[in-house]
């Protein structure tokens, strides 16, 4: 018999309730092995639940409770479920979680911790949502040399762009909506701004290129702002503005990462991935170019693959599932800087002053575009030589076109 314990009662916490009780007799069949949901730890009571007789508001109920051997922590941040995963695997108990902010700052030394205990900490739903990648990368393509992950993390900003660029929503309105759809974190900034898409490249990056690679070593910029005016003239070109992850790995091993909006061609796969959708492209030696696409966030989505780890574990209660990197360093990562690439820009200007700092560029129109805004797409180069140019001419919007 597996005893699970869920610490969260949010929108993913009550998916996995759900999901782990519905599908109930599926689940033990694959596991072999009854499962059962004994405790959920929240700081409320949910009186109107039908889990609400197993709410309890103290972990060293878990902690000391030997029929739990899986922990699900989907509180999220990284203070106080920092520590009851750490207490949980000091307890011998496997943790899955599908908290990215706690897997992107410490996961390696809580891997290191799962290890030392002879328990799993499995983290597929921390990036992606209900995509599986975290197994295909560390295990499908272990064969590969891989160079390069790009992708569609955030739900949030991806539904905010769609809803942007299809129903000329504002995107204080778009933001709303995704947050009453239960995709934006607590505190939705760590979407808007990028922070969560930096996150989930970093535990990405670090499982394709094998050393932790911290969030504070990827230059993130979110999509704050990119304005409607910056959709049109996107619009005008056949491209459409999607916030990226990118992890490239060097030829002397290190890796450049950097997270920020992208220009991407309309024809192009990851183009068409609208709304909560997210899309991963990872490439590899052997492989080629492969790609995963799935929603990204909400409630049962997210369940899924949190589920899907806490059968994982339950299946190796005995021989420990586990997920490795190496430690993280200064020589890990190294700056975007010399990465060369066509550029959007829109800037103050007239087209001479651009003819002049840039040579031939191709000028874009929109509908509506006030005297003096002057939109264009240069040839390829790196952000400091875009910047050199730009140099006495105010740029509004700057953005990187995804060759
Ligand atoms: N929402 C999504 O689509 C996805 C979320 N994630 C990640 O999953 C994690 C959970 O997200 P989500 O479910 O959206 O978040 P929620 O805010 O909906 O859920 C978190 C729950 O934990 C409770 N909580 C807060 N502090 C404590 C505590 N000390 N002890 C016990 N419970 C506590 C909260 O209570 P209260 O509300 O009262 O603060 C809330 O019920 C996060 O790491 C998030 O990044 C990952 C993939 C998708
Ligand atoms: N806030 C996140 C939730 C899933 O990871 C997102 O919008 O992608």
């Amino acid at each position: 018999m597996v005893k699970v314990a869920i610490l969260g009662f949010g929108t993913v916490g009550s998916g996995v309730a759900e999901v782990l009780t519905k599908n109930n007799a599926h689940i033990e069949e694959k596991v072999h092995n009854s499962v059962q949901l004994k405790y959920i730890l929240d700081v409320r009571d949910f009186p109107d639940s039908p889990f609400g007789d197993k709410i309890i508001h103290d972990f060293a109920l878990i902690e000391n409770d030997p029929e739990i051997n899986v922990v699900v922590e989907t509180i999220g941040g990284a203070r106080i479920a920092k520590e009851f995963t750490e207490r949980a695997l000091r307890a011998g108990k496997s943790v899955v979680t599908s908290n990215k902010e706690l897997v992107a700052t410490h996961g390696y030394d809580l891997m290191q911790l799962a290890k030392e205990h002879d328990v799993s900490y499995l983290f597929e739903a921390s990036v992606g949502g209900g995509i599986p990648i975290i197994r295909p990368l560390s295990q499908c393509l272990a064969a590969n040399e891989l160079t390069e992950i790009c992708g569609i993390l955030n739900g949030t900003t991806n539904y905010i762009l769609t809803r942007m660029i299809k129903a000329g929503l504002s995107f204080d309105a778009a933001l709303k909506e995704a947050q009453q759809n239960g995709y934006a974190e607590q505190d939705p900034t760590a979407d808007i701004e990028g922070h969560d898409a930096c996150r989930k490249i970093c535990i990405l990056g670090s499982l394709a290129f094998g050393r932790h690679i911290y969030p504070g070593q990827v230059p993130t910029e979110g999509i704050t702002r990119v304005t409607l005016a910056d959709v049109a003239y996107a619009d005008a070109c056949g491209r459409k503005v999607k916030l990226l992850g990118r992890a490239i790995r060097r030829e002397d091993g290190r890796v450049m990462a950097y997270v920020a909006p992208h220009l991407v061609d309309g024809s192009a796969p990851l183009a068409s991935v609208e709304a909560v959708f997210n899309a991963i492209t990872v490439k590899g030696d052997a492989i080629g170019d492969v790609m995963f696409y799935g929603p990204g966030a909400g409630k049962l989505p997210t369940a899924s693959a949190v589920v899907a780890d806490v059968m994982d574990a339950a299946k190796h209660l005995k021989t420990r599932k586990y997920m490795s990197w190496g430690p993280g360093g200064d020589d890990v990562t190294t700056p975007p800087d010399g990465l060369e690439s066509a550029w959007y820009v829109r800037a103050e200007a007239g087209t001479d002053a651009v003819r002049a700092a840039f040579g031939e560029v191709d000028f874009l129109a929109r509908s509506g575009a006030p005297a003096g805004e002057t939109a264009f797409l240069t040839a390829a180069m790196t952000r400091p030589a875009l910047d050199g140019k730009l140099a006495g001419m105010k740029a509004l919007s700057v953005i990187r076109i995804l060759d």
